[in-house]
């Protein structure tokens, strides 16, 4: 008996994006994460007058590409966008962990948040403005 193999190259790839459960699961992941930023009382005046439906559009974009789906980013770069907010390095942690917490309540696997995480904190340098003295 011959035993069928299975050449690697056939073997499909699924990208974090579809692993998830795609545009549908990255939305509710990211209503969530700005349901928890806004009420955060460190976080809330930075949000103030700003245009939400937009930004969670942005947002999703920006999340769906980093996680190989099929969805180009086309919002600003992130260095204007958050220009002369003086956000500084405890801000953006805590909002990196407002994130970490809606992908981990949608089951999402610790694996692929984690490779969220350094997709995403690697846009500190260009987000953040002041250095917090106290963690
Ligand atoms: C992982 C870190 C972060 C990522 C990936 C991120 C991503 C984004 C994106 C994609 C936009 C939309 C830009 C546009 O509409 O053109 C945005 C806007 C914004 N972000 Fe962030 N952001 C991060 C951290 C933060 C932090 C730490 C704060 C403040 C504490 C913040 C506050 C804002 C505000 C207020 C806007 C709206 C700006 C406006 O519409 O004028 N962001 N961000």
């Amino acid at each position: 008996m011959t035993t069928p193999s299975v050449d690697q190259s056939d073997v499909l790839e699924v990208s974090d994006y579809q692993a998830v459960g795609g545009a549908p699961a990255i939305t509710a992941v990211v209503n969530r994460f700005y349901d928890l930023v806004v009420a955060d009382e460190q976080l809330a005046g930075y949000f103030e007058g700003v245009e939400m439906v937009r930004l969670k559009r942005h947002q999703v974009a920006l999340v769906s590409q980093v996680m190989g789906g099929p969805v180009e980013y086309e919002g600003r770069e992130l260095r204007a966008a958050h220009e002369g907010m003086g956000i500084s390095t405890d801000d953006f942690a805590v909002v990196v962990g407002h994130l970490v917490t809606a992908l981990t309540e949608a089951g999402v696997l610790a694996e692929i948040i984690g490779r969220v995480g350094v997709a995403l904190g690697g846009t500190e340098a260009d987000i953040v403005e002041v250095t917090s003295t106290q963690a």
